[in-house]
Formats: structure tokens, C-alpha cells, sequence
């Protein structure tokens, strides 16, 4: 399994979420692997996030022809192992050499009904194997209509972090993704994301001793495109997306690893 680096190199994450046949994956790997260059991985961590379907196929692709890419997966189980039928372990992930795992995106907790509790049940699955969780936390519309967007993101924060030793925390992602963002062409302006990211960079630093909340990266995702990422990476508290809709297309993915050569 490739590890996982930290000290906030910029992570640019493409989470596919449920697109892309086996076949399919392959094919995007590729475009992507071929095109990106060892400059890129030296300015930057890429990420991909295939269904659960493509993982094997991406391990091949990355092993077979060398890329520097790493790849994770969209979601895992809570429990280790045993009669829980259409889970996925983290033992199978890290066999399958995944760096990552996305665990509390919203998608999960508004359709699967995630709550708190079982995002640090999957945050603690994941780090048992040491695949790095990427954790999902963000507003819905009405929260932030409410004005009290950052105090129910860093309770999220609290909550999936929950007994957490600083040894894992230092290493986790965190993802803040407004749930009004995601999907609708509507990203957060710059300061917003900032405003929010340094929030929990602040939180981090009253959860943990030591360098801990220096360490952890906090990304941004919510309509990330090649047209804003360089303005939302121009902000001291965000180090990298979380990208939906637009990693599914090589050019623009390629385009938003390579944010430092776009107008900010
Ligand atoms: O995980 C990714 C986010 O949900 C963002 O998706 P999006 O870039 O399509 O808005």
C-alpha cells in the first residue's frame, strides 16, 4: 500500500462517487497517469476515489504502468469482518492497496442515514488499517441561512474525531464540503471556504497537543473547477479538493492538479 504523506502538500482528491464501469476507470486512470508528470506529484498529491467495483482495476493500471497516482475508496464498514452483507472491511481496502478512504460525506449521511457515531466508527475501521480517512463535514442550506455553519461543522469535527488518538489525527484529511455546494455550479467563495477551514484547523489545535492541526490537511469541495480552484487555493487553510463532477473529466482534473499555472 502506498502511504499516505502529510506535512499539507496540496491533495487533490477526484471522488467519482457512483460513475465509472471497471473498464471505464481504467481508462480515465490512464488518461490521467499518462498526462501527469513528476513535477506534478512532486507540487502535488493525486487522489482518485473509484466505486468500490473499479478498485482492482485501478491497483492494476497504477502497478502495471508505474503511475504516481494513489487511489482510495468512497465509503467503509464499520466492523472487521463477518455477516454484514454489502460491506466492504478496511482489510479489503488496504489489500487492495488503497491510500484513502472517504468516510461522512454527505451523500452517506443524508441517504444512509450516517450519523456522527458511525463516522468515527469508520474513521477508527479505517485507521485500524491503515488507510487514511478522509473525513466529510459541512452545512446544509438551512444551517448556513441560520448563520451557524461553523459551529455545526466543527461539531461534526468533534464527533468524528471522538477518541482519536493525536498519533491517527495528525494524519487525517478533512473535508469541508457546504452540502449546498456540491453538485450545483454554486462554490463557496473563497473566503467562505476560508473562514470555515480555518475554523477546524482552529479545533484541531484545541483537540491536540503539538503539531497536529500544522499537520492536518482540510480541503475544500463543493463545485471545484478548473474556473476557481486557484482562488480556493490561494487561502491559508485550505490544502487541496475534494472533486465531484469535474474529476471525471482527464483535462479538467489534470487542469485543477495544475491550479499553480491557472489566473487566480
Ligand atoms: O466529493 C465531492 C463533492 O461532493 C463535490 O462534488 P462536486 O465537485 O460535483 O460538487
Amino acid at each position: 500500500m502506498a502511504p499516505a504523506t502529510s506535512s499539507r502538500k496540496p491533495l487533490m482528491a477526484g471522488n467519482w462517487k457512483m460513475n465509472n464501469t471497471h473498464l471505464e476507470a481504467i481508462k480515465l486512470v490512464q488518461q490521467l497517469g499518462f498526462t501527469l508528470k513528476e513535477p506534478d506529484y512532486e507540487a502535488v498529491e493525486v487522489v482518485v476515489l473509484p466505486p468500490f467495483t473499479a478498485l482492482r482495476s485501478v491497483q492494476s493500471s497504477v502497478e502495471m504502468d508505474k503511475l504516481g497516482l494513489r487511489y482510495g475508496a468512497q465509503d467503509v464498514s464499520p466492523h472487521a469482518s463477518g455477516a454484514y452483507t454489502g460491506e466492504i472491511s478496511g482489510a479489503m481496502l488496504a489489500a487492495l492497496g488503497c491510500s484513502y478512504v472517504v468516510v461522512g460525506h454527505s451523500e452517506r449521511r443524508q441517504y444512509h442515514n450516517e450519523d456522527d457515531a458511525l463516522v468515527n466508527a469508520k474513521v477508527k475501521a479505517a485507521f485500524a488499517n491503515q488507510v487514511t480517512p478522509i473525513v466529510c463535514v459541512g452545512e446544509g442550506l438551512e444551517v448556513r441561512k441560520a448563520g451557524e455553519h461553523v459551529a455545526y461543522t466543527l461539531a461534526q469535527v468533534d464527533g468524528a474525531l471522538e477518541k482519536i488518538p493525536a498519533e491517527q489525527a495528525r494524519s487525517v484529511v478533512i473535508a469541508y464540503e457546504p452540502v449546498w455546494a456540491i453538485g450545483t455550479g454554486e462554490v463557496a467563495t473563497p473566503q467562505d471556504a476560508q473562514e470555515v477551514c480555518g475554523a477546524i484547523r482552529g479545533r484541531l489545535a484545541e483537540l491536540y497537543d503539538g503539531d497536529v492541526a500544522d499537520q492536518v490537511r482540510v480541503l475544500y469541495g463543493g463545485s471545484v473547477k478548473s474556473g476557481n480552484v486557484a482562488k480556493l487555493m490561494k487561502e491559508r487553510d485550505v490544502d487541496g479538493a475534494l472533486v465531484g463532477g469535474a474529476s471525471l473529466d482527464a483535462g479538467e482534473f489534470v487542469k485543477i492538479c495544475r491550479y499553480r499555472d491557472l489566473p487566480a
